[in-house]
């Protein structure tokens, strides 16, 4: 029995948890893997850092330590929310994977079904206040793709690398033109791997400096100026990339993160070595046989390992009973800045596509909203 169950024990979840403890609102907080974070933990690569500058990262009552670079590392930020969590007194319950959480009118409770992955027993709560924490990454995605069963080398999801070490002079195909594309092709090629990448779509090359003035103008600036500047000194920085295979899309990046959720591209190096031919652009591909890839542009080509930057999905609508918080595609369904609040009780935080800031944002008003109730 627990009046506020939190479902999830990444940043959102943790932030969560934190901002109710500071207003002495007692909650339970259940996390499917065995540790916080897992995402950071156990899911991304080793060579990632947060690409926004640290203000815009922190979680709410806690900075990050004024050591910290701008851009903070994989293992600082998971030592911050270590800390965080300490300092705040967030104490997940492991291996609890929600598996089904419905509302009980009578009751006026969610009733909502945990397996406990050690002992493998369903465990029952009742509670007044459901908060979803669950992520916007929550579940690899792999596209299907003909006869990638038959492929003979390694495939797997930019959730499983580490980092290049293993992929020295290996021909190594990345689906995907992402962040965690891109960055995992610049990884490879410093590693003396052989990488190309298959860019399917346009897509807007930024670099830290370029999205630190896009967000910084964001305030002030109607949409389009933003994008109108941020596009214009990207040209500057990146010219024309169009004999390297990549287009720029005809709408701005931050218009695109805000209509489609599409976020811009941040380089760290990946442009520099496509232009030296390190890294190799391909077009999309039609299918696999052994170990050759045929693409769409009539090419075959032979690869020892097929890493799939193809992005995430979310499971949350198949446990989660309820049509007025989510989508079908699992992000908050009401827009800015009411996106958080559903009926009877039930919340959700870092699913608007706003990043840590905005989990922050949302784990905030959500334990305000939920103290003013009790
Ligand atoms: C490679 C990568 C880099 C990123 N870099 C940035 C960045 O620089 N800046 C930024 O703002 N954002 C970044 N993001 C976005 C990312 O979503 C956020 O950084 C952050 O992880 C969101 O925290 P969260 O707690 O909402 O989700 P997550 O960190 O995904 O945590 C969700 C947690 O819920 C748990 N869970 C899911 N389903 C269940 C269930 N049914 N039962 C129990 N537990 C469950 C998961 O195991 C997980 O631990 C990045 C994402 C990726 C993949
Ligand atoms: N802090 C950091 O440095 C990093 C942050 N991130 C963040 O993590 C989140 C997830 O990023 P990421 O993992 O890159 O996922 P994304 O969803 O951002 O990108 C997925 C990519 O895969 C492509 N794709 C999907 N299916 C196919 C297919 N069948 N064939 C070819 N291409 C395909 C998409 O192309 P299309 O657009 O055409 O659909 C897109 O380029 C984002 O918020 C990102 O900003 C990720 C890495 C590093
Ligand atoms: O998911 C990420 O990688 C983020 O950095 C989230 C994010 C929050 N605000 C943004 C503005 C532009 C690009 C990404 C983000």
């Amino acid at each position: 029995m627990g009046e506020i169950i939190v479902v999830g024990a990444g940043p959102s979840g943790i932030a969560t948890s934190a901002c109710l403890n500071n207003l002495s609102v007692p909650n339970i907080l259940v996390e499917r893997e065995d540790c916080f974070a897992s995402l950071w933990q156990k899911k991304t690569y080793d060579r990632l850092h947060l690409h926004l500058a640290k203000e815009a990262c922190q979680l709410p009552h806690m900075s990050f330590p004024t050591e910290y670079p701008t851009y903070v590392s994989r293992k600082q930020f998971v030592q911050y929310l270590d800390d965080y969590m300490s300092h705040f007194d967030v104490k997940p319950l492991y291996h609890r994977s929600v598996e089904c959480a419905t509302y009980d009118e009578v009751a006026g409770k969610w009733c909502i079904k945990v397996r406990n992955i050690d002992s493998d027993e369903v465990e029952e709560y009742l509670a007044k206040f459901l908060v979803v924490a669950t992520g916007e990454t929550s579940d690899a995605y792999v596209p299907e793709v003909e006869g990638l069963d038959s492929f003979t080398g390694q495939v797997l999801h930019s959730t499983m690398y580490k980092s290049g070490e293993n992929f020295q002079n290996k021909n190594v195909l990345v689906v995907g033109c992402g962040n965690s594309g891109m960055e995992i092709a610049l990884d490879l090629a410093n590693f003396g791997a052989k990488p190309s990448i298959v860019v399917r779509s346009p897509i807007h090359m930024l670099n830290r400096e370029l999205m630190s003035i896009g967000v910084g103008l964001a305030p002030y600036l109607s949409l389009d100026m933003v994008d109108g500047a941020v596009v214009l000194l990207s040209k500057l920085v990146f010219g024309d990339m169009t004999k390297y295979g990549i287009e720029r899309p005809k709408e701005g990046p931050f218009l695109r993160k805000k209509k489609y959720g599409k976020f811009p591209f941040i380089d760290l190096g990946t442009v520099k070595k496509i232009k030296s031919g390190e890294i190799q652009v391909v077009s999309s591909f039609k299918s696999i046989k052994g170990d050759n890839v045929e693409f769409e542009d009539g090419k075959t080509r032979r690869f020892d390992a097929i890493v799939f930057a193809t992005g995430f999905k979310r499971s949350t609508k198949k446990w989660l009973k309820d049509d007025f918080l989510l989508d079908d595609d699992g992000f908050a369904k009401q827009s800015f800045p009411s996106h958080w609040k559903g009926c009877n009780g039930l919340y959700c935080v870092g699913l608007s596509r706003r990043g840590l800031f905005g989990a922050g944002m949302d784990a905030q008003n959500i334990a305000n909203d939920i103290k003013a109730l009790l």
